[in-house]
């Protein structure tokens, strides 16, 4: 097979579950997300749709207004390797973190090709730095960041520099960071359709791979980071988390790896919905 055929299939989250036909897979999955989503806009008090910048997409949504106005607060980050996806379809992440008394801030970015890369990376930094200013004014004690697939990229892109860059008053609130089924080498993508709304170089593409990054001067106040791989991904996906947690560990980050046996790229995210997870109780437990 070719070099090239090699590399999309590798790229192709999709083609590895061993569940359904690809185009099946995507459809029960947006069906089942956007189905538990909507439902749980209707069930938890939430404020939607709160701007962080310019355009229809540049917003965020708060889940469980109603609990106690300092209650720990995760933030999630969508995938969809920056050019699909949207938040609407991960507020059902709110519902089984709702039940353990957390609230949940869910993150929309504009997509490329309606803006770059390195503006999605920016985006996701000045929401952030909302979601921040929003903790502090409401007294809440612990934060917890996660992202899935091309969200993990923009979760780890907050390090290490827009992070050595906070308040200390808002660094201590940052508990743990969840990268599931993430990519941290971007280069191997350069060449496949992914990149043609990215529109990335390869010298591009290296600078966005937090692979080649320094993390050591997170050190001091880090918060843990917990590297998630599933076992019926793509290898490339499992191989990158692997080698990230590696590097995370060579540099002396706080860090565990999982490798989640029997699910892929899809179920590893869809089973947030259930409470008892272990994604979800690691979540819970690093905001105790
Ligand atoms: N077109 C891709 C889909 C994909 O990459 C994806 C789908 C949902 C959530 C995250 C994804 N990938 C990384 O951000 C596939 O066929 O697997």
């Amino acid at each position: 097979m070719s070099e090239m055929i090699e590399l999309e299939k590798l790229y192709s989250p999709s083609y590895w579950n061993k569940r359904y036909p690809r185009d099946e897979l995507i459809q029960k999955y947006e069906e089942l997300i956007s189905t538990l989503s909507n439902d749980t806009r209707h069930e938890i008090a939430c404020n939607l749709n709160i701007p962080y910048g310019n355009g229809d997409k540049r917003k965020l949504d708060v889940f469980g207004t109603d609990l106690p106005t300092d209650a720990p607060i995760f933030i999630f980050i969508h995938g969809g390797y920056w050019q699909e996806g949207n938040k609407d379809l991960f507020s059902y992440v709110a519902r089984s973190l709702h039940r353990h008394g957390c609230k949940t801030i869910i993150i929309g970015y504009t997509l490329c090709p309606q803006c770059t890369l390195h503006e999605i990376v920016s985006d996701v930094q000045l929401a952030i730095k909302v979601c921040l200013k929003y903790a502090l004014e409401n007294k809440t004690k612990c934060i917890s960041i996660g992202g899935h697939s091309a969200g993990a990229h923009l979760a780890i892109s907050l390090f290490p520099k827009f992070y050595t860059n906070l308040t200390n008053d808002e660094r201590k609130l940052l508990k743990s960071v969840f990268l599931i089924s993430g990519i941290y080498n971007l280069m191997p993508l350069v060449k496949t359709t992914i990149n043609d709304p990215l529109k990335l170089t390869e010298v591009e593409a290296e600078n966005l791979s937090p692979m080649f990054w320094n993390f050591e001067h997170v050190t001091d106040t880090s918060p843990k980071f917990f590297v998630i791989a599933s076992e019926n991904d793509s290898p490339a996906f499992v191989k990158q988390s692997e080698l990230f947690a590696n590097n995370l560990k060579k540099q002396e980050v706080p860090n565990e790896y999982m490798l989640l046996e029997e699910l892929d790229h899809f179920n590893i995210i869809e089973k947030m919905a259930d409470e008892n997870y272990v994604i979800v109780k690691s979540i819970v437990n690093s905001l105790a």
